[in-house]
């Protein structure tokens, strides 16, 4: 993939991040307010991992109508969904409770040995819900994001123009099997925001501009997008 002359997103500097958590949700909310406007259904992926665990807090008693909205992972790691690193699980804890109990979640795991195992069921669910309506992604400092982490033994089908929704991955930064949605389906959502915290992931940010995707994953989804950063 070429290099990011072409990205171009909003940089968006929050005093700190409880505020940055309330301000977001609100966004994310009037995301899927518009989006429920236009259509019967809207589906709304999310990051796992340790920063967005207090904007699904705000999120969750949000009063829009959740019984239309399709939530899933932008990836999950290969758990079952009681193991304390299942995305699943955060999901289930802190964004599908409260008014958001009424949607509908659109799993990323199954109880299979292998992410292969299962990727086609999956796959299957996913599909009739595209285009995502509303994304919110993360970000590591290696600059990877969703499961497409540099280095990874299928990194070039997840970047690829051609790519399926799913793709497995197992990468040297991941300690578990992963499954990520890929960075054509991730890109092609109508409404994308990433959320980062703390100086080095704004600094990896920073790094990422010119580098082909490859090294930087993150230059594959960020065009168009809103990143909400806070110290
Ligand atoms: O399962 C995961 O780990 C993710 O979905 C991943 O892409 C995450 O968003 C980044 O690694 C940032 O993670 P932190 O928020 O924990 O820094």
């Amino acid at each position: 993939m070429a290099g990011d002359q072409s990205v171009s997103y909003e940089f968006i500097e929050y005093p700190d991040r409880d505020m940055l958590a309330i301000d977001l949700a609100n966004q994310l909310s009037d995301d899927l307010e518009e989006a429920l406007r236009h259509d019967t259904r809207a589906a709304l992926a999310v990051p796992g991992g340790t920063s967005p665990g207090p904007v699904f807090d705000s999120l969750c008693g949000s009063d829009i109508d959740w019984s239309r909205v399709d939530i899933l992972l932008s990836d999950e790691r290969w758990l079952p969904e009681d193991h304390e690193r299942s995305n699943t699980r955060l999901l289930r804890q802190r964004l599908l409770v409260n008014r958001a109990a009424e949607a509908r979640i659109l799993p990323m795991y199954a109880p299979k040995s292998e992410p292969e195992e299962a990727l086609a069921e999956l796959e299957s669910l996913i599909l009739p819900e595209l285009p995502l309506a509303v994304l919110l992604l993360g970000m590591g400092e290696d600059m990877h994001t969703a499961s497409i982490f540099p280095g990874a033994d299928k990194l070039d089908e997840a970047l690829s123009p051609k790519a399926p929704v799913l793709v497995p991955m197992r990468a040297p930064g991941a300690p578990e099997p992963r499954i990520t949605i890929s960075a054509r389906v991730l890109d092609g959502a109508l409404r994308k925001h990433v959320l980062i915290f703390g100086g080095a992931k704004r600094d990896a940010l920073e790094k990422a501009k010119g580098l082909p995707a490859t090294q930087a994953p993150i230059n594959a989804v960020l065009n168009g997008a809103k990143v909400h950063w806070a110290e």
